[in-house]
């Protein structure tokens, strides 16, 4: 045997999880006997629940801002999106393709160019189109208003597990090639999605419940308080078998993240992807845009 196909067999035997520099799982914790990622970043001091009624995010009982709230634009959730037996066929489909290890403890199959995002590149080679079991669920998006003339050119989906401690760190996803519209489809278990903002500044406050979302509150009269926004978290729970749409500010402003202590059974997350501007007509791109979603919507696709 060659060093480096020994070297290899070694880092497989070692390496049973995908995690790379700062991300960590609990298999490779448990080999390095390092600490977890919680106790070297603290929790945000501040928690908030988005509400899906008021598209508000209130303050958590019995915390400091109990009662207090603020306005959280760019979410829509849309409850029992898929049958449980719509779910259960997707994953059996799922399933029958292998997974791929990724970071923090999490698999992944994506359906999709290859992108550098790095270097602004990407690759059309090798991809199919997403998967046929999407087709109806790629149909069924369409009718409801937030996503008219949704058309995803990527599906990726997340494999997490409590047994790996899956997670994922906060981020916002590229806007280079991805458009306005962030699509995930939650599957097997409900979890929470936690938004995070590292800006300057504070929020400002009102009583909660505002009655409903286009209610004006008029901030002369009405009480009000702030916060520092570095050090709020917005928890958005997300039911099993939800469609969870991230647009706006909840896309583009607000990191969001899922915390292992939210993965409690196998969760399976399908998150479809849209075009930019610059990959859609009259954009810059327009070309490689129209071929991505021509195979896009062939429905014809395997794993890249
Ligand atoms: O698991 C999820 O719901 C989020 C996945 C995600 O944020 C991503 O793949 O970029
Ligand atoms: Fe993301």
């Amino acid at each position: 045997m060659t060093a480096e196909a020994a070297t290899a067999e070694t880092s497989e035997v070692f390496q049973e999880c995908g995690c790379k520099g700062i991300r960590t799982c609990l298999i490779c914790e448990r080999q390095r006997q390092v600490d977890p990622p919680w106790q070297l970043s603290p929790q945000k001091t501040h928690r908030f629940l988005y509400c899906v009624d008021t598209g508000w995010a209130v303050g958590a009982e019995g915390s400091d801002f109990a009662g207090w709230a603020f306005p959280f634009p760019g979410v829509t959730l849309i409850a029992d999106f898929v049958t449980r037996e719509e779910e259960a066929e997707m994953v059996r489909l799922m399933d029958r393709d292998p997974w791929k290890l990724s970071q923090s403890g999490r698999r992944k199959q994506d359906y999709g160019p290859r992108v550098n995002f790095r270097k602004q590149k990407l690759k059309v080679a090798g991809f199919q189109g997403l998967p046929s079991f999407s087709r109806e669920v790629v149909r069924r998006m369409g009718l409801y208003p937030s996503l008219e003339g949704f058309q995803p050119v990527e599906q990726c989906n997340l494999d997490y597990s409590p047994e790996r401690g899956s997670a994922i760190d906060p981020h916002l996803d590229d806007a280079w090639l991805w458009g306005e519209r962030l699509v995930s489809l939650n599957l097997l278990s409900p979890t929470v999605m936690s938004m995070s903002r590292e800006a300057p500044g504070s929020l400002r406050l009102r009583l909660a419940p505002p009655t409903g979302p286009k209610d004006s509150v008029d901030s002369e009269v009405t009480p009000t308080r702030s916060v520092l926004c570095q050090d709020v978290e917005v928890a958005i729970p997300v039911p099993r078998c939800s469609l969870l749409v991230l647009t706006g500010a909840a896309r583009h402003q607000w990191t969001h993240a899922i915390h292992r202590r939210h993965i409690t059974a196998r969760r399976v997350c399908a998150t479809f992807r849209e075009l930019s501007a610059e990959f859609q007509p009259g954009g810059r791109q327009q070309d490689l845009g129209r071929e991505l979603l021509q195979i896009s919507c062939s429905f014809q696709g395997r794993p890249v």
